[in-house]
């Protein structure tokens, strides 16, 4: 599915998201301004930024989740913005992998069926071989017969890593993985995330609030008032905690 290996796996182009509202539409909030950003392939970035800097709309408008006012988004190539709804979704399906705060796993199936949905609503088979080094990647293989309230919080969030990795899609989002998560499960939530790229090539884009999740990422891009004002390549907690501390004082 990969176009050429050059090319970013998502690139964002003059993004920008605006909010009306209000009774007669008379507040108006630009989440996102004229943001240009490009996400290299097999590269873990993590994007943070002060509360409302707009981290989850930028995150949402890349994977489809949301439409921006303004400017285009291009999944391995292709320009989302110019695919109707019915192929829209199908690319959600089959190209991006998405991991969210509250796991979002269906309570029916268990954690076997829940990592399989993607492929199963594509129609497509499990390419064992694959199924089999990301299940043991995740540690899950002696609990694939589980439903989800008979696991942990941590075990849940690896059963959505694996869903998302199941379909080897161009890129995974993940907006705050490790938000309701301790410190163990978070720390076994990101060495997969971080496995999944050095070990299967993956794509990784996440959202988070914590310096320490983001020194696992190779990059780390700072959000301040809809803009990206800095990134960081090889992040260290401390030195992410550092710009933090320094936009922090600039928006406040
Ligand atoms: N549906 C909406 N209607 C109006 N304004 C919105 C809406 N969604 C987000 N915003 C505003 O857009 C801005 C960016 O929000 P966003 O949720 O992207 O920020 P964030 O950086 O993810 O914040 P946090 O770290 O607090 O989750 C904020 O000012 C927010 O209030």
């Amino acid at each position: 599915m990969r176009t050429s290996n050059t090319s970013p796996a998502v690139h964002g182009r003059d993004l920008s998201k605006v909010y009306d509202s209000g009774s007669s539409g008379d507040v108006r909030v630009v989440a996102l301004d004229d943001v240009t950003v490009g996400f290299p392939r097999e590269q873990f970035t993590a994007i943070m930024g002060p509360s409302g800097s707009g981290k989850s709309t930028l995150l949402h408008c890349l994977a489809g989740l949301d439409q921006p006012t303004s400017g285009q988004v291009f999944i391995g190539g292709t320009d989302t913005s110019s695919l109707s709804d019915t192929r829209l979704t199908a690319l959600r399906r089959d190209r991006v992998g998405f991991v969210f705060q509250a796991f979002n796993l269906l309570p029916t199936l268990t954690a076997w069926e829940n990592i399989v949905l993607p492929l199963d609503l594509a129609g497509r088979r499990p390419d064992q071989a694959f199924a089999d080094a990301v299940i043991d990647g995740v540690g899950l293989r002696h609990r694939l017969g589980h439903k989800p309230n008979q696991l942990s919080g941590g075990q849940q969030q690896r059963v959505a890593c694996a869903r998302a990795l199941i379909t080897k899609p161009e890129v995974v989002f993940a907006d705050e993985p490790t938000g309701a998560l301790d410190s163990k499960a978070s720390a076994d939530v990101l060495g997969f995330l971080r496995r999944s790229v050095d070990q299967f090539g993956q794509t990784v884009v996440m959202v988070t609030h914590e310096p320490s999740a983001a020194a696992y990422a190779d990059r780390v891009l700072f959000l301040a008032d809809g803009r990206v004002v800095g990134e960081l390549a090889g992040p260290t907690a401390e030195r992410v905690l550092d710009r933090m501390k320094d936009l922090e004082k600039v928006v406040a």
